[in-house]
């Protein structure tokens, strides 16, 4: 099977979402500043989609019109065809920073997202439970999430995000705050429960191997108007595992396209933040 290819009973798992012709601009003291200009972006549902780009390029503000939280100012978000107008049930985020609630153990911190849905007790309990096995924390139901680490709480987030069937996950660098070692466990991970579910995946990150080895397609955006500057379609294999980032010469290829293409961008930016 291809990086691509979706088979018919995974691909109804998740929501298409597309971005037509966005412009979207932010009001800093008298300026309005644009953020994005005609930004256009069509993912297909169960797809993995990262966006890499030069700070301040767009990406967050691409993901929270997508989740509902910012709408633009021209132009239409959709998901599955309807235009998004506010934050959806379908649609689930996870940040960096996994914002578990300290004043509650791992087990009510997974069930959160059911319990504000109003789903049963019993329901809530069966699928947290289900979650923490494959996440491997079921040992850790009871547990302080203050006495876990930051690997640990991050898979916590991550059962609390997936728990709730998304159809469409939006993840803001959610591996960033983790030591080095973690972190590629943890996108190992992620990859195995997203393999399995198949939710649309939107994943912003800084880390171009991170990009390549989790997704189908990378999006590199430019800054100063944020706008699409390249569109790559991943042609690695799956399941995807860290070793690709050594032995696999596509991979290689990858991250030398996109690193190159990135430093001509992160170059025209400082350029251009030189000459006002
Ligand atoms: N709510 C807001 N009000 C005003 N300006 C904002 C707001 N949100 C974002 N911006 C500005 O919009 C621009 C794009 O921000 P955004 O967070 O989308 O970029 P980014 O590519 O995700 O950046 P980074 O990689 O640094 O996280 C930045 O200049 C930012 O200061």
């Amino acid at each position: 099977m291809t990086a691509t290819t979706v088979r018919s009973d995974e691909a109804t798992r998740g929501l298409g979402v597309t971005f037509e012709h966005v412009e979207h601009s932010f009001i800093h003291g008298k300026r309005a500043v644009k953020v994005l200009d005609d930004f256009n972006l069509d993912i297909a549902p169960s797809e993995f989609v990262s966006i890499v780009g030069p700070s301040g390029c767009g990406k967050t503000t691409a993901l929270s019109m997508t989740g509902g939280l910012v709408r633009p100012r021209v132009g239409s978000v959709r998901l599955g065809g309807q235009e998004v107008t506010s934050t959806s049930e379908d649609v689930a985020f996870l940040f960096a920073r996994d914002a578990l609630l300290p004043w509650r153990r791992v087990r009510s911190n997974v069930e959160l997202g059911l319990e504000v849905r109003g789903v049963p007790k019993s329901e809530r309990r069966e699928r947290a439970t289900e979650w923490l096995k494959r996440v491997r924390l079921h040992d850790f139901a009871e547990s302080d999430v203050l006495h876990l680490s930051q690997g640990m709480r991050q898979r916590v987030a991550i059962a609390r995000t997936l728990v709730q069937s998304p159809k469409v996950v939006l993840m803001d660098e959610p591996f960033a705050a983790l030591d080095a070692q973690t972190r590629a466990f943890q996108q190992e991970e992620f990859i195995r429960l997203w393999e399995a579910e198949r939710p649309t995946v939107i994943f912003v990150t800084h880390d171009l191997e991170e990009a390549i080895l989790l997704s189908d397609r990378v999006i590199l955006m430019a800054a100063r108007p944020g706008r699409i500057i390249a569109d790559i379609k991943i042609g690695l294999e799956r399941p995807r595992t860290q070793e690709m980032r050594t032995s696999s010469e596509t991979f290689r290829q990858h991250f030398e396209e996109l690193s190159d293409l990135l430093r001509k961008e992160v170059l025209a930016v400082d350029a251009s933040q030189g000459d006002r």
